[in-house]
């Protein structure tokens, strides 16, 4: 089983044995064998599975998803959706699952758009009589209504606009008291300089990402993400939002709000390293990359190599067919 390098730079111990423990405490594993798979099954309970790139690109299903999370589930396992993409609330997210065939629920699923509604509304407590400014997608609009929060922007024709924005005619809210970014593939000057105003303008207002991906596997290859969204915004402010979604723990603290899972015997299974692989890791999960979508084997290979360093390697998740029914 071929293996390769974790992190550098690592101080390397004067006991061979130690040495030893530090070599293979620095190594992924590459998985090749049914053995291989079949011991995954044996150890982990709780199985957390990233949507974009690890079960599908767009609408198209990664061959062989579908037939490894119904083995999952006839093996009793605890299986979880967390997802950074925002433009889907956690219900409208069942529909893409029924709609694809695969068996999933409304409390096994966890967006980003969740997150950042459960963030707005628990964690900041933002007051009712605040609203927050939404560079988004109908499912931000849904995760927050659902949490009680009051919103403006997101898929209001007047921002879903091509019209040269006019600041003399733009009567700011003083009632805002959140800019909260997403994916939003209607995005456009006059939502940007919306959000631009009431980050200078009003007192205390506060930045918010539901993510930062850079890019992600659509259907037909890849396309910019929630982090190239909100990047103008980071540059015209000089400042970095709050981030809420992987690998930031607020998504894991929404799942432990409502699924009993040991962290020791729970798998994250990603594509991407500073998201999905960062999330498992500051959450003390196990994880396991699949080459299906953003990271490339020359990320986890060779001389420039990610300091992020998975548990697991396998090139699709539908690997896992192998293991017998
Ligand atoms: O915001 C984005 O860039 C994408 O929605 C995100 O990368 C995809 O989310 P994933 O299911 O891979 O966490
Ligand atoms: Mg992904």
């Amino acid at each position: 089983m071929p293996k390769f390098g974790k992190g550098f730079g690592t101080e390397i111990a004067s006991s061979p044995a130690r040495r030893c423990e530090q070599f293979l405490d620095l190594m992924s594993v590459r998985l090749s064998s049914v053995a291989d798979y079949e011991a995954l099954l044996d150890k982990y309970d709780t199985w957390m599975f990233d949507c974009d790139g690890v079960l599908w690109h767009g609408d198209r299903l990664i061959d062989g998803a579908v037939d490894v999370l119904d083995l999952l589930r006839s093996r009793k396992k605890k299986v979880l959706f967390v997802t950074n993409n925002a433009t889907k609330s956690r219900k409208s997210y069942k529909g893409k699952f029924d709609q694809l065939g695969v068996e999933a629920h409304v409390d096994e699923i966890y967006g980003s758009a969740y997150a950042a509604a459960v963030y707005v509304s628990s964690v900041i407590k933002l007051p009712k009589d605040k609203k927050v400014y939404v560079i988004g997608m109908k499912g931000m609009e849904e995760e927050l209504h659902e949490e009680g929060v009051s919103f403006l922007g997101g898929t209001d024709p007047a921002d879903c606009t091509l019209e040269p924005f006019s600041l003399a005619n733009f009567n700011l809210d003083p009632d805002v008291g959140a800019v909260l970014c997403g994916l939003d593939t209607n995005i456009n000057y006059t939502k940007m300089s919306k959000a631009f105003q009431y980050l200078t303008r009003n007192p205390g207002c506060v930045f918010l990402a539901t993510n930062e991906d850079s890019t992600y596997p659509a259907g037909d290859g890849l396309l910019p993400g929630a982090g190239a969204i909100s990047a103008p915004l980071r540059y015209a402010l000089g400042k970095d939002p709050v981030s809420i979604g992987k690998p930031a723990s607020t998504m894991l603290d929404c799942i432990k709000a409502k699924v009993n899972f040991d962290p020791k015997r729970t798998l994250m299974i990603g594509d991407r390293l500073n998201t999905d692989i960062l999330f498992g890791q500051n959450g003390g999960l196990s994880t396991l990359l699949v080459l299906t979508g953003i990271t490339t084997e020359a990320e986890i290979t060779g001389p420039n190599a990610s300091s992020i360093v998975p548990d697991f390697v396998t090139q699709s998740i539908g690997d896992l067919r192998v293991i017998p029914r």
